[in-house]
């Protein structure tokens, strides 16, 4: 893999079971629109961040993935671990005699298929000026209520300056390889890039982000993606527009 100066790493996390998803495959390889959900993700980021190198992090034991999948010549497959947090750990470790300090780090799910190129692009735009870091992310729309062990309401949660964390999310090498290295020592417990840097003090940009970037979780999820896709292709056709 070449490195030029400045050079983009993007490590996409495709090494989950899709335990909540309950399928007979892990999610990223169920059928989209036709073709698998890693495939999709894939495409949109290649056709937003072509130059950058790709770390795609899979499980040792994946009889699933297919290559052809895969838009970019130059990029390296990872093992994944057993958290998403040590997946992105192992990919960080596969690219550390490559990866200068301030080289920028995107990481973004593989189960979000749905992210526009116009949020990508943003966000890299907003990364490359950020000095701690940046990710896409929603403000929270509905009610919230914090609920007792009986799911009967305990009080109502100020939504107020609440956000829902998205991906991609991006950070310069060191401080995300520290700050990761950090959570993971200390057992913080962690669901994505942004709480380990904030672990060590920094306060991530929040970015607004499309509120159909969903992550694909649970099955009704690949329903509203299915959706969501067609409605963005259906709009991108739509005569002066942009790619969404
Ligand atoms: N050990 C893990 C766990 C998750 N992921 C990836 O991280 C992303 C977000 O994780 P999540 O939605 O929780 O996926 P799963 O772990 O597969 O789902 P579940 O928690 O339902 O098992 C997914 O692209 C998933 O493949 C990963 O690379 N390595
Ligand atoms: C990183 C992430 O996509 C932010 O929403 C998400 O945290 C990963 O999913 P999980 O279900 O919380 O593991």
């Amino acid at each position: 893999m070449m490195k030029a100066q400045g050079t983009i790493w993007l490590i996409v996390p495709a090494a989950g079971r899709g335990t909540r998803m309950g399928a007979t495959q892990p999610k990223q390889y169920l059928p989209l629109a036709g073709r698998p959900v890693l495939a999709h993700t894939l495409e949109r980021l290649c056709q937003a961040y072509p130059e950058a190198c790709l770390c795609l992090c899979l499980d040792a034991r994946d009889s699933w993935f297919d290559t052809a999948w895969v838009p970019y010549d130059d990029w390296r497959r990872v093992d994944g671990g057993d958290e998403r947090s040590d997946s992105v750990m192992q990919a960080l470790e596969a690219i550390a005699d490559d990866a200068d300090d301030d080289d920028l780090v995107i990481v973004h799910d593989a189960a979000r298929p749905c992210v526009s190129h116009s949020d990508l692009l943003h966000l890299k735009t907003v990364l490359t000026q950020d000095p701690i870091g940046a990710l896409l992310a929603a403000p929270v729309a509905d009610t919230m209520k914090r609920a007792d062990d009986h799911s009967r309401i305990r009080y109502t949660e100020s939504r107020e300056r609440l956000w829902h964390a998205l991906t991609p999310q991006g950070f310069r090498y060191r401080l995300l390889y520290e700050a990761l290295q950090y959570v993971l020592r200390s057992g913080v417990p962690i669901t994505d890039e942004a709480s380990a840097v904030e672990a060590l003090g920094y306060s991530p940009q929040l970015v607004v982000g499309r509120r159909d970037n969903l992550k694909i979780t649970h099955p009704d999820d690949l329903v509203m993606a299915e959706l969501v896709l067609a409605a963005q292709a259906s709009s991108s056709r739509q005569p002066g527009s942009a790619l969404t």
